[in-house]
């Protein structure tokens, strides 16, 4: 049986541009006559072996790496990635492998009154079960980064929009990379940066952005990269999600799991936030998508706010694990831990009804990326090397 998984470290041919904007039109604070720095670096492009290139050096590809004029059923995702990234990337094992797909359609996107579009569940779902896998439309790093020197006579304000241009320059190689159906997907969805000098681009990745965060290697410093999404980002935000989403390496794909039993017609909703912190703490987070939260949890502050608190502090108990589920914290990976310890308890004591209870719940959290779908075997359970070893 494997242990401790959730503590394991665990996108040339020119295409025509759908919406393509115009940088410095829609950037009115950028000094008149400034440039932005030139960053092309293409795969494919003839001047350039990317092999030369240092490992830290920025590099716009596509993953899988096909031609990019051609049709995969299953997408491929425009990066702008570190030359170390995309080769752990293409060295992982199995990659590039087919995405997973639930048999039928578990999902579909449509209208709510008050927060545009929503995905709402199909069918009832279980806890574990797999609601869609994509192909991200772009992959890229989540953080502003600025890359010349800016005129001594840059105001804070001017250094704040010509770094927003760098970054809606650097995406726009990205996006005309896309294909014309992606780019027209890709500005379809929500932008909640129209008004705050963000472009175009940027501002539809900082609306949409899922982490991607196995894509961020060990190291100083560390870069976060940010998905842009065709369907999950179509999701609304909780602070008691019911459905999270786990980035696959080998197929390059986000997989969205139902965290607990959904009912046919339910909203479905992953955090945008941190659900250990305070509701107060939780709204400023949530400030730059535009919306004050109006969840259970955010209405009812106070009790909520306690509970958070204390069960994040707790050790885990049966108890315990109610009190996560009924705070709606299953996509929390303390409450994955908590699952494996408990399991590892009751697998010391000869619990063998105990363990079990805790491994279908581990089996089923492949939100965590576990792949633990038959930990639920007392076969198993008890040919553990550690079946009954507490017992005196
Ligand atoms: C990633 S998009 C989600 C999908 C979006 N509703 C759409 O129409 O494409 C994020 C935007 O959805 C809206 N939104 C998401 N969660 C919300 C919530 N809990 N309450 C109100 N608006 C929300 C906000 O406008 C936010 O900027």
């Amino acid at each position: 049986m494997k242990r401790g998984f959730l503590n394991s470290s665990k996108a040339h041919s020119k295409m025509a541009s759908v919406g393509r904007p115009d940088v410095h039109q829609v950037l009115p604070g950028v000094p008149e006559g400034y440039k932005t720095p030139k960053v092309n670096i293409k795969e494919g492009d003839p001047t350039i072996d990317p092999k030369t290139l240092p490992q830290g050096a920025f590099l716009f590809t596509s993953l899988p790496n096909i031609p990019l004029d051609e049709h995969d059923p299953d997408n491929w995702t425009s990066c702008l990635l570190q030359v170390a990234t995309k080769a752990q990337i293409v060295d992982t094992p199995g990659f590039p492998r087919p995405l997973l797909h639930p048999p039928k359609p578990r999902y579909h996107i449509g209208p709510t009154p008050n927060m545009g579009l929503a995905a709402f569940s199909s069918c009832a779902l279980k806890m574990g079960d797999l609601i869609l896998s994509e192909r991200a439309l772009l992959i890229a790093p989540a953080h502003l980064f600025a890359e010349d020197n800016f005129p001594e006579d840059f105001t804070d304000a001017q250094l704040h929009q010509a770094v927003f241009a760098q970054a809606e320059a650097r995406l726009q190689v990205a996006y005309d990379r896309m294909l014309p159906e992606n780019q027209k997907a890709y500005m379809a969805l929500a932008n909640s940066h129209l008004q705050d000098g963000s472009g175009p681009i940027l501002g539809v990745m900082r609306t949409n952005g899922v982490n991607a965060a196995p894509l961020t290697r060990p190291g100083d410093p560390p870069m976060p990269y940010s998905a842009t999404c065709k369907e999950i980002s179509r999701l609304n935000h909780s602070c008691s999600p019911n459905t999270a989403a786990e980035f696959d390496m080998p197929s390059f794909s986000f997989r969205l799991f139902a965290i607990r039993d959904i009912a046919a017609g339910e909203e479905l909703t992953y955090t945008y936030t941190d659900t250990s912190a305070s509701a107060a703490v939780r709204q400023k987070i949530l400030e730059p998508y535009g919306f004050r939260c109006t969840c259970r949890a955010c209405l009812d502050p106070r009790l909520s706010d306690a509970r958070r608190a204390s069960i994040h502090r707790a050790s885990p108990t049966p108890a315990l694990m109610s009190m996560w589920a009924e705070e709606g914290l299953q996509a929390s990976p303390l409450y994955g831990q908590h699952a494996v310890t408990l399991m590892e308890r009751y697998i010391g004591a000869g619990d063998l009804e105990n363990a079990m209870v805790y491994a279908r719940m581990c089996s089923k959290m492949k939100w965590f990326g576990c792949g633990a779908e038959d930990w639920a075997d007392p076969a198993k359970i008890k040919a553990d090397p550690q079946w009954r070893k507490d017992v005196k």
